[in-house]
Protein backbone atom coordinates (compact mmCIF):
# COMPACT_ATOMS: atom_id res chain seq x y z
CA UNK A 1 0.00 0.00 0.00
CA UNK A 2 1.38 3.36 -0.59
CA UNK A 3 0.78 5.41 2.34
CA UNK A 4 2.26 8.93 0.80
CA UNK A 5 -1.12 8.78 -1.63
CA UNK A 6 -3.98 9.44 0.24
CA UNK A 7 -4.50 10.52 3.67
CA UNK A 8 -7.74 9.30 3.96
CA UNK A 9 -9.04 5.91 4.44
CA UNK A 10 -11.58 5.72 2.01
CA UNK A 11 -13.13 2.50 3.65
CA UNK A 12 -13.48 4.34 7.25
CA UNK A 13 -17.30 3.88 8.39
CA UNK A 14 -18.18 7.68 10.28
CA UNK A 15 -20.91 6.32 11.65
CA UNK A 16 -20.30 3.80 14.16
CA UNK A 17 -23.82 1.73 13.88
CA UNK A 18 -27.08 1.60 11.46
CA UNK A 19 -25.60 3.04 8.26
CA UNK A 20 -22.43 3.61 6.21
CA UNK A 21 -20.81 7.07 5.86
CA UNK A 22 -17.67 7.12 3.62
CA UNK A 23 -15.60 10.21 3.41
CA UNK A 24 -13.26 10.54 -0.21
CA UNK A 25 -12.21 13.67 0.58
CA UNK A 26 -11.06 16.09 -2.22
CA UNK A 27 -11.66 13.69 -5.40
CA UNK A 28 -9.92 16.57 -7.98
CA UNK A 29 -7.84 19.32 -8.02
CA UNK A 30 -8.08 22.34 -5.80
CA UNK A 31 -8.32 24.04 -10.11
CA UNK A 32 -10.47 21.76 -11.44
CA UNK A 33 -12.58 22.26 -8.45
CA UNK A 34 -12.47 26.03 -8.92
CA UNK A 35 -13.51 25.13 -12.22
CA UNK A 36 -16.50 23.28 -11.57
CA UNK A 37 -17.57 25.95 -8.87
CA UNK A 38 -17.65 28.47 -11.20
CA UNK A 39 -19.39 26.91 -14.00
CA UNK A 40 -22.08 25.29 -11.85
CA UNK A 41 -22.43 28.78 -10.12
CA UNK A 42 -23.52 30.33 -13.95
CA UNK A 43 -24.93 27.38 -15.43
CA UNK A 44 -27.60 25.82 -13.26
CA UNK A 45 -30.87 26.80 -13.22
CA UNK A 46 -31.28 28.13 -9.71
CA UNK A 47 -34.14 28.68 -8.04
CA UNK A 48 -35.54 29.20 -4.25
CA UNK A 49 -36.69 26.49 -2.32
CA UNK A 50 -40.24 26.50 -1.03
CA UNK A 51 -40.72 25.37 2.26
CA UNK A 52 -43.49 24.74 4.84
CA UNK A 53 -43.43 25.92 8.05
CA UNK A 54 -45.93 25.73 10.65
CA UNK A 55 -48.68 25.57 7.70
CA UNK A 56 -46.90 28.77 6.02
CA UNK A 57 -45.11 28.77 3.06
CA UNK A 58 -42.18 30.06 2.99
CA UNK A 59 -38.93 30.74 0.28
CA UNK A 60 -35.69 29.67 1.61
CA UNK A 61 -33.03 31.75 0.75
CA UNK A 62 -30.56 28.42 0.09
CA UNK A 63 -31.10 27.98 -4.09
CA UNK A 64 -31.72 24.51 -5.32
CA UNK A 65 -31.99 22.22 -8.92
CA UNK A 66 -32.66 19.59 -9.93
CA UNK A 67 -31.86 17.22 -12.55
CA UNK A 68 -32.29 14.08 -13.86
CA UNK A 69 -31.78 11.11 -16.58
CA UNK A 70 -35.69 11.68 -17.06
CA UNK A 71 -37.98 14.41 -16.27
CA UNK A 72 -38.56 13.00 -12.95
CA UNK A 73 -41.12 14.54 -10.35
CA UNK A 74 -39.37 14.72 -6.79
CA UNK A 75 -40.78 16.13 -3.91
CA UNK A 76 -38.64 17.34 -1.66
CA UNK A 77 -39.56 19.81 1.63
CA UNK A 78 -43.65 19.19 0.16
CA UNK A 79 -42.50 20.50 -3.02
CA UNK A 80 -42.11 18.94 -6.07
CA UNK A 81 -39.61 19.87 -9.02
CA UNK A 82 -39.45 18.18 -12.44
CA UNK A 83 -35.59 17.18 -13.06
CA UNK A 84 -33.86 19.06 -15.93
CA UNK A 85 -31.79 17.50 -18.42
CA UNK A 86 -27.94 16.92 -17.49
CA UNK A 87 -25.54 19.95 -18.05
CA UNK A 88 -22.31 18.94 -19.94
CA UNK A 89 -20.94 19.45 -16.32
CA UNK A 90 -23.13 17.50 -14.22
CA UNK A 91 -22.86 14.79 -16.61
CA UNK A 92 -19.12 14.61 -16.18
CA UNK A 93 -19.59 15.08 -12.31
CA UNK A 94 -21.90 12.35 -12.39
CA UNK A 95 -19.42 10.41 -14.41
CA UNK A 96 -16.63 11.04 -11.52
CA UNK A 97 -18.82 10.23 -8.52
CA UNK A 98 -20.03 6.83 -9.82
CA UNK A 99 -16.60 5.81 -10.95
CA UNK A 100 -15.30 6.86 -7.12
CA UNK A 101 -17.90 5.31 -5.29
CA UNK A 102 -19.20 1.99 -7.17
CA UNK A 103 -22.18 3.41 -7.31
CA UNK A 104 -24.81 4.48 -10.12
CA UNK A 105 -27.35 7.64 -9.92
CA UNK A 106 -30.05 8.88 -11.96
CA UNK A 107 -30.93 11.69 -10.73
CA UNK A 108 -28.84 15.02 -8.52
CA UNK A 109 -30.15 17.48 -6.13
CA UNK A 110 -28.21 20.89 -5.52
CA UNK A 111 -28.11 23.29 -2.95
CA UNK A 112 -26.64 27.02 -3.26
CA UNK A 113 -25.65 28.06 -0.12
CA UNK A 114 -24.93 32.07 -0.03
CA UNK A 115 -23.24 32.36 3.16
CA UNK A 116 -22.42 30.29 6.25
CA UNK A 117 -25.87 31.19 7.45
CA UNK A 118 -27.69 29.48 5.31
CA UNK A 119 -27.80 25.71 6.00
CA UNK A 120 -30.32 22.72 6.59
CA UNK A 121 -32.24 21.74 9.08
CA UNK A 122 -32.37 17.92 10.26
CA UNK A 123 -33.54 15.20 8.36
CA UNK A 124 -33.42 12.01 6.17
CA UNK A 125 -33.48 11.66 2.69
CA UNK A 126 -35.52 8.58 2.65
CA UNK A 127 -38.87 10.09 0.65
CA UNK A 128 -41.00 7.03 -1.46
CA UNK A 129 -39.33 7.93 -4.88
CA UNK A 130 -36.04 7.62 -3.31
CA UNK A 131 -34.72 3.89 -4.11
CA UNK A 132 -34.91 2.67 -0.48
CA UNK A 133 -31.51 2.07 1.19
CA UNK A 134 -29.85 3.24 -2.27
CA UNK A 135 -26.21 5.02 -1.95
CA UNK A 136 -26.27 9.08 -2.15
CA UNK A 137 -23.29 10.95 -3.66
CA UNK A 138 -22.59 14.24 -2.18
CA UNK A 139 -20.30 16.25 -3.57
CA UNK A 140 -18.99 19.94 -2.03
CA UNK A 141 -17.82 22.85 -3.45
CA UNK A 142 -16.40 26.45 -2.30
CA UNK A 143 -16.66 27.05 1.18
CA UNK A 144 -15.49 24.71 3.77
CA UNK A 145 -18.26 23.36 6.28
CA UNK A 146 -19.68 21.53 8.74
CA UNK A 147 -21.77 18.40 8.33
CA UNK A 148 -23.68 16.52 11.18
CA UNK A 149 -25.56 13.16 11.57
CA UNK A 150 -27.99 12.26 14.49
CA UNK A 151 -29.18 8.87 15.31
CA UNK A 152 -32.89 8.58 15.47
CA UNK A 153 -33.24 6.73 18.66
CA UNK A 154 -29.70 6.94 21.09
CA UNK A 155 -29.30 10.88 19.56
CA UNK A 156 -25.60 9.90 18.97
CA UNK A 157 -23.94 12.80 17.27
CA UNK A 158 -21.18 12.66 13.90
CA UNK A 159 -19.53 15.71 12.83
CA UNK A 160 -17.04 15.82 9.88
CA UNK A 161 -15.62 18.79 7.65
CA UNK A 162 -16.75 18.89 3.95
CA UNK A 163 -14.26 20.45 1.80
CA UNK A 164 -13.62 21.95 -1.69
CA UNK A 165 -13.90 19.28 -4.60
CA UNK A 166 -14.65 16.50 -1.81
CA UNK A 167 -17.22 13.41 -1.83
CA UNK A 168 -19.20 11.79 0.91
CA UNK A 169 -21.30 8.50 0.73
CA UNK A 170 -24.29 7.93 2.61
CA UNK A 171 -25.53 4.51 2.24
CA UNK A 172 -26.61 1.11 3.47
CA UNK A 173 -29.83 1.69 6.32
CA UNK A 174 -28.21 5.40 7.09
CA UNK A 175 -31.66 7.07 5.84
CA UNK A 176 -33.63 4.74 7.79
CA UNK A 177 -31.09 5.48 11.68
CA UNK A 178 -30.07 8.90 11.15
CA UNK A 179 -31.13 12.53 10.45
CA UNK A 180 -27.90 14.55 9.05
CA UNK A 181 -27.83 18.49 8.90
CA UNK A 182 -25.67 21.75 7.39
CA UNK A 183 -25.70 23.53 10.32
CA UNK A 184 -25.45 27.43 10.07
CA UNK A 185 -22.61 30.03 11.28
CA UNK A 186 -21.91 33.18 11.43
CA UNK A 187 -17.95 32.64 10.65
CA UNK A 188 -18.47 31.53 6.91
CA UNK A 189 -19.50 34.31 4.37
CA UNK A 190 -18.51 32.34 0.92
CA UNK A 191 -20.80 30.69 -0.86
CA UNK A 192 -21.07 26.74 -0.84
CA UNK A 193 -22.03 24.42 -3.45
CA UNK A 194 -23.70 20.94 -3.10
CA UNK A 195 -24.57 18.09 -5.36
CA UNK A 196 -26.45 14.89 -4.07
CA UNK A 197 -26.41 12.73 -6.64
CA UNK A 198 -29.48 9.51 -5.89
CA UNK A 199 -31.21 7.11 -7.76
CA UNK A 200 -34.77 7.72 -8.08
CA UNK A 201 -37.12 4.38 -8.89
CA UNK A 202 -38.43 5.34 -12.40
CA UNK A 203 -41.59 3.18 -13.35
O1 LIG B 1 -25.49 20.55 1.63
C1 LIG B 1 -25.25 19.42 2.04
O2 LIG B 1 -24.11 19.03 2.28
C2 LIG B 1 -26.35 18.42 2.28
C3 LIG B 1 -27.59 18.66 1.53
C4 LIG B 1 -28.63 17.64 1.87
O3 LIG B 1 -28.61 17.04 2.89
C5 LIG B 1 -29.70 17.38 0.92
O4 LIG B 1 -29.75 18.00 -0.15
O5 LIG B 1 -30.54 16.52 1.21
FE1 LIG C 1 -30.01 15.39 2.83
Amino acid sequence: MDLFSSQIDLTKNWLPVDGIVNYHGPIMTHEDANVFYEKLLHTIAWENDVAIIYGKRIETKRKVAWYGDQPFEYTYSKNTKRALPWTDELLQLKQLVEQRSGETYNSCLLNLYHTGEEGMAWHSDAEKDLKKNGAIGSLSFGAERRFSFKHKKTKEKVTLFLEHGSLLVMKDTTQTHWLHRLPPTKVIHKPRINLTFRTINSL
